[in-house]
């Protein structure tokens, strides 16, 4: 391990604490279709880049099928391997044939690795080369570099562009944005989030703290999708809290029980209802099936995260990654 790695894994690390503490974005431009917007919406002139193995990307990618944006937006996905504490996240190069669709060199700038962009964008920037990255190739600049916002802008301020049969569909339907903005927050601190806090924890206290934050959340999903009047957390209704759950929960079982020793119970033999409601989204709805790459998150997590192993070995469980689908029943 070297030390560039050791230190741009500490740098997100209390000294005191030895807790994980993801720094903020810090472009947070937002798209809109009010008149005179600085970022309005345009057929063609935004691309995202992404990487198939990260969650927060991976929430993007969900979101831009789901609301029917594949011919407004393009998008490049990174290889899978991350050089922490360097580059960060690299394009694929013309020799790679790489898994997944759009796993190519960057067709937009010409850009080695996603640092480039950064620098494309402000050349004094100095903050962390993160994945999604939602590009204005207008401006040549970043728009935003924060998912939870880019996933807002997709659900909403495309809609002109958009098929008819895309327009009115909203997972963050006005009589449940309360509800959902309220989920989130927990679900970010304790789950999305809360894996990495349990994953990075330089101190058996952090990492407690952290591991019994991710069950006792995890009790509360089980709970929630039990006493569900429908397949999702909210009842009938898809919306954006199964968007922003489902790319921890389909990592969870195959990378974050060993990697971030969040090993207390799985999914699949812990938690039915969550079981459940993972293989019904992964199995029956396209846009998460077609935006899921095992290959990407585990060769990515298992390979670049080389503090937590330095070896780079790619477990070969579990089998299968995700259970085939049984029957359900929610009629
Ligand atoms: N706040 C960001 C977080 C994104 C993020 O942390 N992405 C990770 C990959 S999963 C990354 O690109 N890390 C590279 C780095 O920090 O150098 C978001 O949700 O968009």
């Amino acid at each position: 391990m070297s030390s560039a790695k050791e230190e741009s894994f500490k740098s997100v690390i209390d000294p005191v604490t030895g807790e994980f503490k993801r720094p903020a974005a810090q472009f947070r431009n937002f798209i809109s279709s009010k008149p005179n917007a600085e970022f309005p919406p345009e057929k063609g002139r935004y691309h995202l880049y992404v990487s198939y193995a990260c969650p927060w990307a991976h929430r993007t990618l969900i979101m831009r099928n789901l609301k029917g944006l594949e011919e407004v937006i393009d998008f490049t996905s990174v290889h899978w391997y991350m050089d922490l504490g360097s580059v960060s996240w690299l394009f694929a190069t013309p020799d790679e044939n790489l898994p997944g669709e759009n796993v190519v060199p960057d067709p937009i700038n010409g850009a080695q690795n996603i640092k480039e962009l950064y620098f494309l964008a402000n050349p004094n920037y100095a903050g962390r080369f993160s994945v999604p990255v939602l590009w204005d190739k207008k401006h040549k600049t970043i728009v935003s570099n924060e998912s939870s916002e880019i996933i807002r802008m997709l659900n909403t301020e495309f809609d002109g562009l958009v098929k008819e049969e895309f327009r009115d569909v909203n997972f963050v339907p006005a009589e449940l944005r309360e509800k959902i903005n309220e989920m989130n927050a927990w679900i970010y601190d304790d789950l999305n989030n809360g894996v990495y806090k349990s994953g990075a924890a330089k101190k058996q206290e952090a990492y407690e703290k952290a591991v019994i934050a991710v069950f006792e959340s995890l009790d509360r999903i089980e709970a929630i999708l039990q006493s569900s009047s429908g397949p999702y957390l909210l009842g009938s209704q898809l919306t954006e809290v199964d968007i922003r759950l489902y790319p921890t929960i389909v990592r969870f079982d195959p990378v974050y029980v060993t990697l971030f020793k969040t090993n207390t119970k799985t999914i699949r033999d812990g938690y039915p209802n969550t079981h459940r409601w993972l293989q019904h989204l992964y199995w029956d709805i396209p846009a998460f099936k077609e935006t899921t790459s095992f290959e990407h998150i585990k060769k990515h997590y298992f390979t670049s995260l080389t503090p937590l192993n330095p070896e780079g070995i790619v477990p070969y469980g579990p089998v299968p990654n995700i259970r085939e689908k049984e029957q359900l029943d929610w009629a």
